[in-house]
């Protein structure tokens, strides 16, 4: 078995990885953690998240920097589903020991550290982990993924984003023309803390963090072009949809962009090529991302839509997906039924 714990196990990523872990055969879920003065310490998880009732009723422990410490050694993974600030300030005293880390803030994903600061707000210190880090889109890298030691897990907008735009990137199709990409998460992609701008009487579907949100350049880094991303909140818990709208280069053929999504996509039972456009339901409390294109030949444009479910191939999932790369596991194992695999 593989001995795992969650650091941040009572936020929204922590508790979809406690059902999904709890529930797999390779992995012993051993340890559950919330910081040194959580509210919710010594709280069994499930008096939080009903749903994990008849799951998993492990308390919520407290986290100290002996236990941090101790932690990189008794495990052979830890998940941690914390703040990015925390994420940074923890990763010298986690990684490089006995565990791999799979980190699902933002704190690792970004090489560059005056990019990360203007987009963060605060100074990346760790330069040694953030260069070894890689980057966990699971369909891309997995070779990468699976020799790592720290995985910076991808955010929940560059993963639509991403899967939507990278095989045309790959087939040679895009132009310089900027891509651009509009689309919209439910509120859960927040987090769980209490904030008014994520209150029932205060959402209304609204763009946000225009032309500054810290999702553009991540996305930008591992497109490796610009793009012109926008945001928005809607008013429904769960789910992204992303609508992406890319020039393609003169003389392409429907045939050529289909052929670049089967290509990246054969072997990648998470990623479903749809002859539709997918809705968030169609995604929602599945690791799936559902990605479907349309072409306008004359116009030499094609609209891309991909839909996830943010804490789920937004978060949770991918994070196991890569977890289980790092074990030599089949890469779906535990997120789909073992004859799926
Ligand atoms: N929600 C989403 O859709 C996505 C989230 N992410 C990222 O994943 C991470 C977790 O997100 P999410 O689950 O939504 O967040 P939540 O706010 O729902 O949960 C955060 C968790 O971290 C704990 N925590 C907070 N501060 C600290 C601290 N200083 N030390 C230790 N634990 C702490 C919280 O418990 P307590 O405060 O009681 O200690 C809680 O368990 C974030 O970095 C987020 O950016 C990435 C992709 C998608
Ligand atoms: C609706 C909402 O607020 N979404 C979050 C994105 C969540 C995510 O992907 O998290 P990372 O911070 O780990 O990148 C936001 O825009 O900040």
């Amino acid at each position: 078995m593989i001995k795992t714990c969650i650091l941040g196990a009572s936020g929204y990523t922590g508790a979809e990885l406690v059902k999904y872990l709890s529930l797999h055969d390779s992995y012993n879920l051993a340890g559950l953690y919330v910081s040194e003065r959580s509210a919710d310490a010594h709280k069994p998880i499930n008096s939080l998240h009903s749903g994990l009732i008849g799951i998993n009723s492990d308390p919520l422990q407290p986290l100290n920097d002996t236990i941090l410490e101790q932690l990189a050694w008794d495990y052979d993974v830890i998940f941690l589903a914390t703040p990015h600030e925390a994420s940074h300030d923890w990763m010298q005293q986690l990684a490089g020991k006995r565990a791999v880390v799979l980190d699902l803030s933002g704190a690792f994903r970004i090489k560059d550290a005056d990019v990360f600061a203007t987009y963060y707000g605060f100074p990346h210190t760790d330069d040694v982990w953030r260069e070894a880090a890689i980057y966990g889109l699971a369909e891309w890298y997995p070779a990468q993924i699976a020799e790592a030691s720290l995985v910076a897990v991808p955010g929940c907008y560059p993963t639509a984003s991403l899967t939507g735009l990278k095989p045309l990137k790959a087939a040679g199709l895009l132009t310089a023309t900027l891509p651009i990409i509009n689309a919209v998460s439910g509120v859960s992609g927040a987090g769980r803390k209490a904030a008014l701008g994520n209150s029932f009487c205060e959402v209304s579907l609204q763009a946000y963090g225009l032309l500054q949100h810290r999702h553009m350049p991540e996305i930008e880094a591992y497109l490796g072009q610009e793009v012109i991303f926008t945001p928005h909140l809607g008013n429904f818990k769960r789910g992204i949809l992303a609508t992406i709208t890319v020039e393609v280069q003169p003389g392409t053929t429907t045939e050529q962009i289909r052929s670049a999504f089967t290509q990246a996509y054969a072997e990648t039972p998470c990623i479903r090529l749809r002859d539709s456009a997918p809705k968030i339901d169609d995604v929602v409390h599945t690791p799936f991302c559902d990605v479907h294109f349309a072409h306008c030949a004359q116009k030499n444009y094609v609209v891309v839509t991909t839909a996830i479910d943010n804490v789920l191939k937004g978060a949770a999932a991918q994070a196991i997906q890569c977890a289980n790369l790092t074990q030599g596991l089949p890469i779906m194992s535990g997120l789909v039924p073992e004859g799926q695999l």
